[in-house]
């Protein structure tokens, strides 16, 4: 897959291309659904199957801090969108000018003169340009006017519910780990590179690797069970929590992970943690003492639900 960073990297040889355009934050089954009607259809026009996405994600540009909390950060949608087989990824800077273009504008300038368009591939519900307005039935005619053809897929569902970025956080954040999996047909991951952290963990027997979250906003809080994995080979199984850490008066929401045995060094290693059930949400306690005891609660009940998974 070719990553194409920006509109100014869009080359003379990009012209001619089957092109999809959303989020796609958490890359989710309804987004795999988009895509694999894409791929079809660029091997149909032995054309390139090409996906357009936003960074940062409109909502974070127009919210900030308030924005839904991240599904993905560039990176993981990145390799996951690779895994789909496609061929090119191009990621537009989502600035105010870029926002406030008119849907004409973005149509003709971008999707006919730059990309050349022959095939769009969009969901449903797809909604584009200034106070979005852009829409399906302005795809279609406009698709008349530059020759190029519009297809929308139908709507993917698990049961009754729509899959959505939004259906998957709020499954998130009630703690459905195992309903969110399903939604996006893979786990959920936080990924990150493990930091010094202020080292009270070994001190009370369980050491943690601290790893800095880069997003806005995490669409999960509270203890869990987890794999980590790091270097594409290793799989550790472990406990972790997610939040501010109120005994220790901590600042800023951070993902601590103490793995099941393991003493080896993992400062400065990029890691992916994929979170496999929530265990309880966070509290404060009166003590390290008091903490640490339910640590040691939740590492077994940890160790219990990995051993059953394995039996
Ligand atoms: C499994 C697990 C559960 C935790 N639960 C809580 C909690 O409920 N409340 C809290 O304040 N901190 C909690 N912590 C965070 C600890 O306060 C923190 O890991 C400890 O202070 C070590 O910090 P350090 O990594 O900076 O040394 C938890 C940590 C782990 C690994
Ligand atoms: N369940 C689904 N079925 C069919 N198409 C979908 C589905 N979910 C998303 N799409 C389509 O995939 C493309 C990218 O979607 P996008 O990430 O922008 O929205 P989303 O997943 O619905 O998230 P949100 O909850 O933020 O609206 C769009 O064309 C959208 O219509």
């Amino acid at each position: 897959m070719e990553l194409i960073r920006g509109i100014h990297n869009i080359l003379p040889s990009h012209h001619g291309c089957v092109l999809t355009i959303g989020n796609f934050d958490g890359v989710h089954r309804g987004h795999a659904q988009v895509i694999s009607n894409l791929v079809n259809k660029a091997h149909h026009f032995q054309l390139p199957a090409t996906v357009m996405t936003f960074e940062p994600q409109p909502q974070e540009r127009f919210r900030g801090a308030d924005a839904p909390a991240r599904l993905s950060l560039l990176r993981d949608k990145i390799r996951l969108l690779d895994e789909l087989k496609i061929e090119q990824l191009l990621c537009i800077n989502f600035t105010v000018a870029f926002a406030n273009q008119p849907a004409e504008v973005f149509i003709e300038d971008l999707l006919v003169k730059k990309l050349g368009v022959k095939y769009l591939v969009v969901g449903d519900d797809f909604c584009f340009g200034k106070g979005r307005v852009g829409n399906f039935n302005m795809l279609v005619a406009a698709g008349k006017k530059f020759g190029f053809t519009v297809v929308s897929t139908q709507s993917f569902m698990v049961g009754s519910l729509r899959v959505s970025s939004t259906a998957v956080r709020e499954q998130l954040a009630l703690g459905h780990l195992e309903q969110a999996r399903r939604l996006l047909g893979h786990p959920f991951i936080l990924s990150g590179r493990v930091a010094h952290g202020q080292k009270i963990g070994r001190t009370i027997g369980f050491p943690t690797a601290n790893i800095a979250l880069k997003r806005n906003v995490v669409p999960v809080r509270g203890v869990f069970a987890v794999r980590l994995y790091w270097d594409d080979s290793d799989i550790y199984e472990g406990v972790a929590n997610v939040g501010f850490r109120p005994t220790v008066n901590g600042q800023t929401c951070r993902l601590e992970v103490h793995l099941f045995d393991f003493s080896g060094d993992l400062y400065g290693k990029r890691v992916e943690v994929e979170l496999v059930a929530k265990i309880r949400d966070e509290q404060p306690f009166e003590s390290l003492d008091a903490l640490k005891k339910q640590i040691l609660n939740d590492a077994n009940e940890a160790r219990a639900l990995f051993s059953n998974d394995a039996s």
